[in-house]
């Protein structure tokens, strides 16, 4: 485990309604004490109808746990129908917008262009992006897992400058082992993780690859999380089924008593 602070996002997909995401918030700062926010940053990313409602709570209630969103338009404004903008993320006080995600990559044809303008569009808006990358099981059988991901992040971070980059989170997630029960060995996440540390040095530099946060996802739960952040370039997990049951979800930010 390397000494940049862990993320633990919870990316809640298309689950739980505005008044469940309140409940589950209150749920997750009650267990929550001063001593996990100071060993993890804690975020969840619950779906767009529910964010207003979550940031009512953590204002309201001055709690420590971050939110944001879980795709942003890569425009600022206009006819686009169904999208919902930077400015109006960061007007309600988004953190993190997860970018490129598996499930938007396959049911809705994001490509790295897509994923390029979307980084552009967060940073613009000062929302830190979860560029999420990771090959399907074809790419992993044919052992191009690497090959394929830094293709991803060459693609997603194209034109992005340096003081942007250095502020990313990536998240490493091989498609086959999400939501299947599927884990990835924490040296498989590890072997990935650690390539992309190593193309943000050629990119950028090896002082801002050292400051990138680099998380696995894919089935993370608290049995399998501790030797997955034991691994030296994985610095935190996106967590996707496991995130919607808040005391499992504590187990995960509290992975070094697991
Ligand atoms: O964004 C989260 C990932 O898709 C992982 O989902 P999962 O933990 O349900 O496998």
């Amino acid at each position: 485990m390397s000494s940049r602070t862990p993320l633990m996002a919870g990316n809640w997909k298309m689950n739980l309604n505005h008044l469940e995401a309140i409940a589950h918030v209150q749920k997750l700062a009650f267990a929550l004490a001063d001593k996990d926010y100071e060993a993890v940053e804690v975020a969840v990313l619950p779906p767009f109808t529910d964010i207003r409602s979550v940031q009512t709570l953590v204002d309201g209630d001055k709690l420590k746990i971050k939110y944001g969103a879980q795709d942003i338009s890569a425009h600022d404004s206009g006819a686009f129908t169904g999208e919902v903008s930077g400015p109006m993320l960061a007007k309600l006080k988004c953190a993190y917008v997860a970018i490129g995600h598996s499930e938007r990559r396959q049911y809705h044809g994001e490509d790295e262009a897509v994923c390029n303008a979307k980084v552009k569009a967060a940073f613009k808006h000062g929302i830190t992006p979860i560029l999420c990358v990771g090959e399907g099981l074809d790419v992993r059988k044919a052992g191009n897992q690497v090959t394929h991901t830094l293709a991803q992040v060459d693609g997603a971070l194209q034109d992005v400058p340096a003081e942007q980059a250095e502020t990313i989170v990536i998240a490493y997630e091989p498609v086959w082992a999400i939501g299947t029960g599927e884990v990835a060995t924490p040296e498989d996440a590890q072997e990935v993780c650690g390539a992309i540390r190593r193309r943000l040095a050629e990119l950028y530099s090896q002082e801002l690859a050292d400051k990138v946060r680099i998380q696995y996802g894919g089935s993370v739960k608290s049995g399998n999380v501790a030797a997955i952040m034991a691994q030296p370039d994985v610095d935190g997990a996106l967590i996707g089924g496991a995130a919607l049951d808040a005391d499992e979800f504590v187990k995960i930010v509290r992975f070094r008593d697991q």
